[in-house]
């Protein structure tokens, strides 16, 4: 063995002072440098030429359309021959936003073994309303499977947001607006990294093996406590709230060895997260003691500006030295490259910080075993939605409904539902509409609309629940002459939110329940219905809504297993969730949380009705 960095037996530490040492500073600089898989694609040479830390995909973006995980990985596999054949051989980590599953890999639909959907699980607004940690450690564990199945290393999960205003455009990818619920959720951290053995030391980075990926605490800190929700906006508040209320999360995060945390587009008292000295380093590297890589969130650097990209030297250098380590850059990485060596070939930015920021990459890159095994190990295809991770999504979908309302009379429940009906009508824009259930960061960014992937919807999942005798009609709008028949038994009528993500997703208006006239006509007739509320967030429930509907659910964004949904309403399994975020009477009230005085909900946080009597 000819140096010490390329022994597996020798110390993590001892490897990284090893490979440091060896290091130039455009080297050290290239680690620092996280690109997106379009630039690398057409040019992989670039990725050996600047020894290149970290590629990342962005929503989406894959080797090629209906790509399947062989593609993939091949893509990830062939970026990775290239930074081994770089003068140090230093890996890369390839990154992706796999947060509700690994919902990139989706197959539109077509029924391809070679391109099977990956499991898409409910977003994290339903995981905060089951309240069930180890749920959420196994959902970890079978997403890390399927992302290693793809080849890729790194997930930019979990979001550890506590929302305080359901506006925000990212709400429901946070758990909840409750800080002990996010807490007890962060162990999607141990799911996807692995268990840290009992004498792991503190904040250092923990991946127990290949069938475990790096994952991200983000986004540090104080995302979800945005002025009126407004995204890569300004939480206002002390130094003790912002530790006790968005803080303490990463504290649970850290203690379970999460390798990487994202910095905040969002400011803190008007203090730019991603520049920010005192939160980066003083509290987050000193303070807690976290061991690992903090990375930036896309174009984040070029955001410090107010006129996004200008100056970014000054960007560059402000970042840096406020305790960034690795730049998710993601495009204009030459320039970024250029700057950041001129800026400590002048002095203006030190070695040691540079040093700093590459010791904690190299430490991931050798906690993770990306030197002793560079290539994918391909699981067998099997694990991308394999029948194990949907039982498992489908699981997460029963313990997620939330039961707001369960008859017009309280001696008389409506639900569950008879089976064995003659007929039922089952209505509603989200009745049959996998893209829509699945929501934001599936497929891509802002998510789509339709047969997206593999998956079964609403009304897939009521067609195999009930007797063969059972009439199903679907009508996406009830004709009149449908709502006119005396002979249906029940309805379902199932409505809420098209997908949205990130900014576009902030609804600072008015946050109503899509309702049209033909369900509004469903509503008040005579059939009695069932409304299932398909959101990422509560929404506005007018009073004549509640009081003519025969029962109310809140399903959040259950993803590719609606059959979850079936399970309860028929009566196969009982409610299990409970409101993880409070449900306002009207948008005037916000915010509206737990620590708000005047706290007049029209559900409260924690509510939920259940079958059996309690
Ligand atoms: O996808 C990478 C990151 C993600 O991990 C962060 O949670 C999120 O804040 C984030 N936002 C973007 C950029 N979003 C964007 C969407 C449409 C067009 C351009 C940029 C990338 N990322």
């Amino acid at each position: 063995m000819d140096c010490i960095y390329k022994d597996p037996n020798a110390p993590v530490e001892a490897r990284v002072k090893d490979l440091l040492s060896r290091m130039t500073l455009e080297e050290k600089v290239g680690q620092m440098t996280q690109i997106e898989r379009r630039v690398a694609q057409p040019n992989p040479d670039l990725i050996k030429d600047h020894c290149i830390g970290s590629i990342l995909s962005s929503g989406g973006s894959g080797p090629k359309e209906k790509a399947s995980a062989q593609d993939w990985a091949d893509m990830v596999d062939e970026f990775q021959k290239k930074a081994l054949e770089s003068r140090l051989g230093i890996p890369i980590i390839y990154g992706i936003d796999a947060v509700h599953g690994h919902n990139s890999v989706c197959n539109n639909g077509v029924h391809d073994n070679s391109i099977r959907g990956a499991t898409i699980f409910p977003h994290n607004v339903g995981l905060g309303a089951t309240r069930d940690a180890d749920l959420v450690q196994k959902i970890g564990e079978a997403t890390a499977l399927e992302i290693r199945a793809t080849g890729m290393h790194y997930t930019f999960a979990p979001c550890v947001a506590v929302c305080r205003d359901p506006r925000w455009g990212r709400c429901y990818e946070s758990y909840s607006e409750d800080t002990e619920i996010v807490r007890k959720m962060t162990s999607l951290v141990t799911g996807l990294q692995g268990k840290p053995p009992a004498e792991h030391p503190k904040g250092y980075p923990f991946v127990a093996g290949r069938n475990n990926v790096i994952a991200c605490a983000k986004h540090f800190v104080g995302d979800g406590g945005t002025e009126k929700g407004v995204n890569e906006g300004n939480t206002i508040s002390s130094y003790e709230d912002l530790e006790r209320i968005h803080m303490a999360p990463y504290l649970d995060c850290i203690s379970q060895g999460v390798s990487t945390i994202m910095a905040s587009y969002s400011s803190w008292n008007g203090r730019k997260l991603h520049s920010d000295h005192f939160l980066l380093t003083e509290i987050l590297k000193e303070k807690l003691g976290f061991k690992g890589f903090v990375i930036s969130d896309w174009e984040g650097l070029d955001k410090l500006h107010e006129t996004r990209g200008e100056n970014y030297r000054n960007c560059i250098s402000s970042a840096v030295m406020a305790g960034m380590d690795m730049v998710m850059v993601p495009f204009r990485y030459e320039l970024f490259v250029k700057e950041l060596v001129s800026l400590v070939k002048e002095g203006k930015i030190p070695m040691e910080r540079i040093d700093d920021a590459v010791e904690r990459i190299l430490r991931v890159k050798f906690v993770a075993g990306l030197f002793e095994f560079n290539f994918s190990d391909r699981p067998s295809l099997e694990t991308i939605g394999c029948k194990l991770h949907r039982d498992l999504a489908r699981e997460a979908v029963r313990k997620s409904l939330v039961l707001l309302k369960n008859g017009k009379d309280p001696k008389k429940n409506f639900l569950p539902l008879d089976r064995n009906a003659k007929r039922v009508l089952v209505a509603g824009t989200h009745a049959d509409n996998l893209g829509y259930q699945c929501g934001g960061w599936t497929s891509s960014w802002y998510g789509e609309s339709g047969k997206i992937t593999t998956g079964t919807t609403i009304l897939d999942a009521i067609k195999e629940a009930v007797s063969d005798e059972t009439e199903i009609i679907y009508e996406e709008e009830p004709t009149a002459d449908t709502l006119a028949r005396r002979d249906l038994s029940f309805a379902i009528l199932a409505v809420g939110e098209k997908p949205y993500a990130e900014t576009p997703g902030d609804n600072l208006g008015g946050l109503v329940l899509p309702l049209n006239e033909a369900d509004i006509s469903l509503v008040t007739g005579n059939i009695p219905t069932l409304l299932i509320v398909v959101s990422g967030r509560p929404l506005v429930l007018e009073p004549w809504l509640l009081e003519k509907i025969d029962a109310l659910i809140a399903a959040w964004l259950p993803g590719s297993e609606g059959g979850g949904i079936a399970d309860v309403i028929f009566g196969d399994h009982d409610f299990k969730g409970r409101l993880p975020v409070t449900w306002f009477k009207q948008v005037e009230q916000l915010p509206l949380h737990i620590e708000v005085n005047s706290y007049d909900p029209l559900f409260p946080l924690g509510f939920g009705l259940t079958y059996k009597k309690e």
